[in-house]
């Protein structure tokens, strides 16, 4: 997606009424963290505002749906939130004769998501991505999902993405991560939430979402990410950005 077409759903979802994340600067939703309403109404603003590099790995999103895009093929975008890289892949793909799909279990996502990509040429499902079939796909995208699905269901899922890529098809992987070494991971930890101090959080909201994502985002080593890929069924896997504790790979079946 061009930078100024991501400008433009920014502005979009400001326009349709994007507030401002203050979840966290009261304590009811201190326990635990879901896609509900609240979180939904607030998503656009509090995803920008909490993953540094996040507009940035939109742009490469439609750089490499542009890449890899097959002709006749199915663009899937697994945990599509408010339909951010669903935009970039149907971007991405735009002259290609692509199917773009984007699935999300939580019901206000998908909603709203809907409601903001009602004139966009993709579909979008309210499903468990562990129950889609993924068929004939030349581009999956993982956008800061992964890390919120089971880790006993990990490997089935990507093994499932694998089989269901066509020969160059690949697969957009995005996490928040972990360190093996116990004081980079402290650093890069630390250097997140300087990050999120400057975007405008305070350290009470930082410290509760904290506490509320424990055993909710569960971040794994690169390490880890590649190894599984590559028992999956792909074969090779690459990083292409990192800022922090939140990377991003590619996958190529
Ligand atoms: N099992 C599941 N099945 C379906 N959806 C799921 C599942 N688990 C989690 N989700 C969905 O995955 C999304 C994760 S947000 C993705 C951002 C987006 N990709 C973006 O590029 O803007 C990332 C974040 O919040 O850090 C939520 O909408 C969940 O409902
Ligand atoms: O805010 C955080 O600490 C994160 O790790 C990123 C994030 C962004 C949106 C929902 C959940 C987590």
């Amino acid at each position: 997606m061009a930078s100024n077409q991501f400008q433009l759903l920014l502005f979009s979802f400001r326009f349709h009424g994007m507030a401002r994340d203050a979840i966290y600067t009261s304590d009811i939703h201190s326990n635990g963290f879901s896609f509900d309403d609240k979180v939904a109404s607030v998503f656009a603003d509090m995803i920008g505002r909490s993953v540094p590099g996040y507009g940035q790995t939109l742009q490469m999103v439609e750089l490499l749906a542009h890449q890899y895009a097959q002709e006749d093929s199915n663009l899937y975008d697994l945990g599509c939130s408010l339909g951010a890289a669903t935009m970039a892949l149907s971007r991405g793909a735009a002259g290609k004769t692509c199917s773009v799909i984007g699935v999300d279990n939580s019901p206000a996502m998908v909603e709203r998501c809907q409601q903001t990509l009602k004139d966009e040429p993709v579909v979008i499902r309210c499903q468990d991505i562990l129950d889609t079939e993924i068929e004939n796909a030349s581009v999956v995208v993982l956008n800061f999902v992964l890390q919120f699905v089971d880790k006993s269901a990990r490997l089935n899922l990507l093994s499932k993405i694998c089989h269901g890529l066509k020969p160059g098809g690949v697969l957009i992987l995005s996490e928040k991560i972990a360190f093996d070494d116990a004081d980079e991971n402290r650093q890069q930890i630390g250097l997140h939430e300087a990050f999120k101090r400057a975007q405008g959080y305070s350290d009470m909201e930082i410290s509760r979402k904290r506490t509320a994502l424990e055993n909710v985002l569960v971040p794994e080593t690169l390490a880890t990410h590649h190894a599984r890929l590559k028992q999956a069924g792909f074969s090779t896997s690459n990083t292409w950005f990192q800022c922090f504790n939140f990377s991003s790979l590619i996958a190529i079946k």
